[in-house]
């Protein structure tokens, strides 16, 4: 197969990826989820007319001027409306939250005012409307505040309540398997021995699907064997795994058998290997409902892969925009002219004084180098074939999630 460009290897990766079902959740469970459907207000907020302050409710027009006195006629408090209308003269002691009374057009704080025995005496002239939330200020019943496809923010939810929704229409979480494979792969804190490599590739990827609102299951790390490799495949299976991730073993040695492996499960492969780097040997299939992204093993091309693919890939699985968003910065060095394979830089960004970003890409790209990964902010995008580039010209950048 030959190399596919990069745009081409997203669409194969996103066709079809239909929103999975919806599930309803408690509110407090909603937070990072996304909503299935549009959510529209099942009351008015506020429901009618109410005081921001604790004062006096009364006519404007009564005390436009200094000094005003006026007859205390009762009380309302939050929750405790008062089924009297305020004459002229009249005034009811209100507190905030309380509705405003029939016939009080204005609220004046009680700083403002001196009690007097069953009287007030204003001192500040009122305000016609001041002081007075008016009814459905914040939203009416009706009206969608939060629409299908958004992920819920902290605030969200608590929007969501005053709405009146006890409970949310979700997307149910992606199921995301990773699988790894390699004989020289040990666990992090044990004694490689010689020619031991630590396993690193999954803490990011996990972490990653789960910040992107899916579920990780770690299926551990398969030997480089086709038994071992296709019994990890079955798991992702029996764990009903809506996409497979595996690492490693994707590129052309003798002991890398994903592709067989997966093969001979009967995944049917839409592309193996992308004109891309990082990255060039992933590949993209299909096994029913679950879909398998194979990454390469180093280190960096497996987080770059995920970045640009399986994350675009869950985002649609929620019904989300699938593309992450890209800017423009300026280059912070020259950079030599590109050949065949789509760049992914590892870049360091700052922010000059008048905001213009500057975006400068490490010196040393091989893909196995985790430390600059860490100290990287963002990924510069170079087309194929981009001719030289001096510093301070535009270019197109990723930011990488912090
Ligand atoms: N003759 C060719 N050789 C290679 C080509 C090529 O086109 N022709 N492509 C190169 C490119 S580009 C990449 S990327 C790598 C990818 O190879 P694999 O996907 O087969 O990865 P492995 O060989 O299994 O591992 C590569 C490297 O990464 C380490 N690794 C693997 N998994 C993990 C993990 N979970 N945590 C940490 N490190 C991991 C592994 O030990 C290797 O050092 O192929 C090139 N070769
Ligand atoms: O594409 Mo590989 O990911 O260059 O190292």
């Amino acid at each position: 197969m030959a190399l596919m460009p990069v745009s081409d290897a997203l669409s194969a990766v996103l066709a079809g990826a239909e929103p999975l079902a919806e599930e309803k959740v408690g509110l407090d469970a909603a937070f990072h989820r996304v909503l299935a459907r549009d959510l529209a207000a099942l009351r008015t907020q506020p429901p009618e007319a109410m005081s921001a302050m604790d004062g006096y409710a009364l006519r404007a027009a009564d005390a436009d001027k200094p000094k005003a006195r006026l007859k205390v006629i009762g009380e309302v408090a939050a929750g405790r409306p008062f089924d009297r209308v305020v004459g002229p003269g009249e005034t009811a002691r209100i507190f905030t939250g309380g509705v405003v009374p029939e016939g009080a057009d204005a609220v004046v704080i009680q700083e403002d005012t001196i009690a007097e025995d069953g009287h007030v005496v204003i001192t500040e002239p009122a305000i016609k409307g001041r002081h007075i939330r008016p009814a459905g200020v914040d939203f009416h019943q009706g009206m969608v505040l939060l629409q299908a496809g958004r992920r819920l923010s902290d605030r969200d939810l608590s929007l969501a309540a005053s709405m009146n929704h006890p409970a949310l229409p979700v997307r149910r979480r992606p199921k995301v398997a990773l699988l790894a494979t390699g004989d020289e792969l040990v666990m992090p804190g044990s004694t490689p021995g010689p020619g031991q490599i630590v396993y690193s590739n999954g803490y990011a990827l996990r972490a990653l699907v789960r910040s992107e609102g899916a579920e990780a299951i770690d299926l551990g790390i398969a030997a480089d064997t086709l038994e071992a490799t296709v019994a990890g495949i079955r798991r992702a299976r029996e764990a009903a795994a809506d996409i497979l991730v595996t690492t490693g073993g994707a590129s052309v040695g003798d002991h890398d058998l994903v592709k067989q492996a997966l093969e001979a499960e009967g995944v049917e492969m839409a592309f193996w290997k992308i004109a891309m780097r990082p990255g060039k040997p992933m590949m993209h299939g299909r096994l029913a409902g679950m879909r398998v992204i194979g990454l390469p093993g180093n280190p960096v091309s497996s987080y770059v892969c995920a970045i640009l693919f399986l994350v675009p890939l869950i985002r649609s699985l929620l019904g989300r925009e699938p593309q992450l968003p890209r800017e423009t910065a300026l280059l912070g060095r020259d950079l030599g002219a590109n050949d065949s394979r789509e760049d992914y830089l590892r870049a360091q960004l700052d922010k000059r004084a008048d905001g213009t970003l500057i975006a400068t890409p490490v010196t040393q790209q091989d893909s196995s180098l985790l430390g600059n990964l860490a100290l990287s902010q963002a990924l510069v995008i170079r087309p194929a074939f981009a001719p030289k580039a001096s510093a301070g010209s535009p270019c197109e950048i990723l930011r990488l999630p912090l």
